[in-house]
């Protein structure tokens, strides 16, 4: 049987395919399976201007020949000719989106690339018209180096062009040899697209051009990480450089408040749970609030300018190396103001060893709640001190320490990839919004929910857990000669966990906060705070500030070791809750309880020896 000639239809997902498809083909469709998958095949008959009848078939949108999904590994074999089922189609229709040339533009180089006879129908021109987008089919015919046809499949526009060019196409298709595709690396086929794009673009409206010329810059290979590394940088010095007249603002109002309770109630168990409990611990914590929202108005302007989307962009390439999906780089985003969110987050994330992945690791993107406990650390043990000039050490050590988690999340990703989540990697495209003008009110609005939801902490989990505390230090009350932190209940309690901590040099007031910070980061700091208050055997050590009594008491090595605990360390109920209902079961929490704790350990326990070895 000496077959028609066949010709697929191919192009990235939503570039208006199956709507050409069926413009050139009317009823004329049948509709099939390939063998084996669950894939449907759509074909139909088209009648060339010569009145020859061709086979058409309409296949999945793909990105790229590096399939990702069922579906694009079909379009992936039937071009190559590999598809059971289907023969090496005589020539393509590729079908690309006008008003995303660019993007599109990378497959379809791989494509052309194949060396099948090739039609490209410019489609969706009526979109890009309205969009103030002019692009010369000529150009890109020249550029690419096969006939191009604009079409408007809604509209039926373009019809006949494109039926003459593929009977042109198909006629050719007897001469040419297929060749193997291209072996050029993503970022080479990248870079030709933007430029053919750039070439056959031959107007814009000023928005388009614009956003396109700070792309070029904001997405460039070298120079885009570098940028992106800069604001981070520039975040991180902001948050201490910034914060320090309104947090010591705050932490004077806490002392006045200390002060007036402690002239206006006689001396006593009430004195003691006001001052030393609810203030102390309470105000320890509500002091970060200025470095808080200073963090989260560069994460809303990033978001509200549109440069997020880009970060995700550029970390791809990265997230794809230790092979998580793009799609995780949302979810990690949202971590870092918690966890919580982040890991609902995940539920876009189709594959579900990806998804797991992503939960795994979420935890280690360093949330809100770790800025105090970080802050108060840096602030008393790393000096104010400029480096190479401008930059200030403690903001350094604060990108340090995000930089260690998103190496850790990382290097977790890998090696549950490799073992406990391992599977296929897939693809992942974004659409990049214009740039704009972030709202003020949107960035104010923004501001005043993430204060809302802080002070609603330390309202809550963080009171609740520091009354707590007190209760467990002031019972049984100390006998002369001792004192709280040894006699009372959860010193003894803590002395119990000091056993595990001691080797990498915890000392008993850390063993002690690190229980009740099981419930949320923060408590860690309130629960110093309380402890060293409640412990304090006059008035005006009561009232010295909880970071000069840190420095007083703990060497540099056990507070670098702390911090280095807190990278890992998943202290944080609400996310082990989230991760349990995410997961359906206990397995999964407590995997991630085991490794993050284990991790945390052998950090402290690193950073702990080291700097003792260095005799720091
Ligand atoms: N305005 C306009 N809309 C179009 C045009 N072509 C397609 N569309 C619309 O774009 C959307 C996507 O078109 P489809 O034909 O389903 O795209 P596809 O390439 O088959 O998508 P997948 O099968 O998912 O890969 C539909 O809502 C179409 O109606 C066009 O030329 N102009
Ligand atoms: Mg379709």
């Amino acid at each position: 049987m000496t077959s028609i000639p066949l010709v697929a239809v191919v192009g990235n997902p939503n570039a208006g395919k199956s709507a050409l498809f069926n413009m050139l083909t009317g009823a004329r469709q049948k509709v099939g399976n390939y063998p084996g998958v669950t894939v449907e095949r759509k074909s139909g008959r088209v009648f060339l201007p010569d009145g020859r009848p061709i086979e058409l078939v309409d296949l999945p949108g793909a990105y790229s020949l590096d399939p990702s999904s069922p579906d694009e590994e079909v379009t992936r074999d039937v071009v190559l000719g590999k598809q059971e089922g289907e023969r090496l189609p005589d020539a393509l229709l590729l079908v690309l989106d006008a008003t995303n040339l660019d993007n599109h533009l990378r497959f379809a180089l791989q494509l052309i690339a194949l060396g099948l006879p090739t039609v490209v129908a410019l489609n969706m021109v009526d979109l890009a018209r309205r969009d103030g987008l002019e692009i010369d089919p000529q150009v890109l015919e020249r550029e690419l180096g096969v006939p191009v046809v604009s079409t408007v499949a809604v509209r039926r526009r373009g019809t006949d062009e494109l039926r003459e060019a593929i009977s042109e196409a198909v006629t050719a298709a007897r001469l040419v040899r297929p060749g193997t595709g291209t072996a050029e690396s993503f970022t080479t086929v990248q870079r030709r697209a933007r430029e053919i794009a750039r070439a056959a673009i031959v107007g814009e409206t000023v928005v388009r051009r614009t956003t396109h010329l700070i792309d070029s810059v904001a997405l460039h290979p070298v120079a885009g990480p570098i940028i992106f590394g800069l604001i981070m940088f520039f975040m991180f010095q902001a948050v201490f450089a910034w914060s320090a007249v309104p947090a010591d603002w705050i932490d004077g109002r806490v002392g006045d408040l200390q002060g007036a309770i402690a002239a206006a109630l006689p001396e006593g168990l009430l004195r003691s749970l006001l001052v030393d409990g609810v203030v102390a611990g309470v105000g320890a914590v509500i002091v970060f609030l200025p470095q808080i929202l200073i963090l989260f108005l560069f994460i809303l302007l990033l978001e509200a300018t549109g440069y997020m989307v880009r970060a995700a962009f550029l970390m791809d390439r990265l997230m794809a190396r230790v092979g998580l999906s793009g799609h995780a780089f949302i979810p990690l985003l949202s971590s870092f103001a918690c966890a919580v969110p982040g890991i609902m987050a995940t539920r876009t994330i189709e594959d579900p060893k990806h998804r797991l992945t992503t939960i795994l690791i979420a935890p280690l993107m360093t949330c809100s709640a770790r800025l105090p406990v970080y802050a108060i650390i840096i602030g008393a043990f790393i000096p104010e001190r400029a480096v190479a000039g401008a930059f200030g050490l403690q903001g350094l050590v604060l990108f340090g320490l995000y930089v260690i988690g998103i190496i850790g999340a990382l290097v977790a990703a890998l090696f549950l990839r490799l073992s406990v989540t391992r599977g296929t990697h897939r693809g992942f495209l974004l659409e990049m919004p214009k740039y704009q003008l972030p709202q003020l009110r949107d960035i104010v609005l923004g501001l005043w929910q993430r204060a809302l939801i802080f002070l609603k902490r330390a309202g809550t989990i963080i009171l609740v857990s520091t009354i707590l505390l007190w209760v467990l230090l002031s019972v049984p009350q100390p006998r002369p000669g001792e004192t709280a932190l040894e006699s009372s209940i959860a010193g003894k309690v803590a002395s119990g966990l000091e056993v595990v901590v001691r080797p990498i040099g915890f000392n008993h007031e850390i063993a002690l906060a690190l229980i009740p910070a099981m419930a949320a980061r923060e408590v860690a700091v309130s629960a110093l705070a309380t402890a060293y208050a409640i412990d304090a055997d006059d008035e005006t050590a009561a009232e010295q500030p909880l970071k000069e009594r840190l420095r007083g008491r703990w060497s540099l090595p056990t507070a670098l070791a702390f911090l280095a605990w807190f990278v890992f360390a998943p202290q944080c109920l609400s996310t082990i809750a989230v991760t349990r209902r995410e997961t359906n079961g206990w397995k999964w929490p407590a995997f991630m309880l085991g490794y993050l704790f284990t991790l945390a350990w052998l950090a402290a326990g690193a950073t702990y020896w080291t700097a003792t070895a260095l005799g720091l």
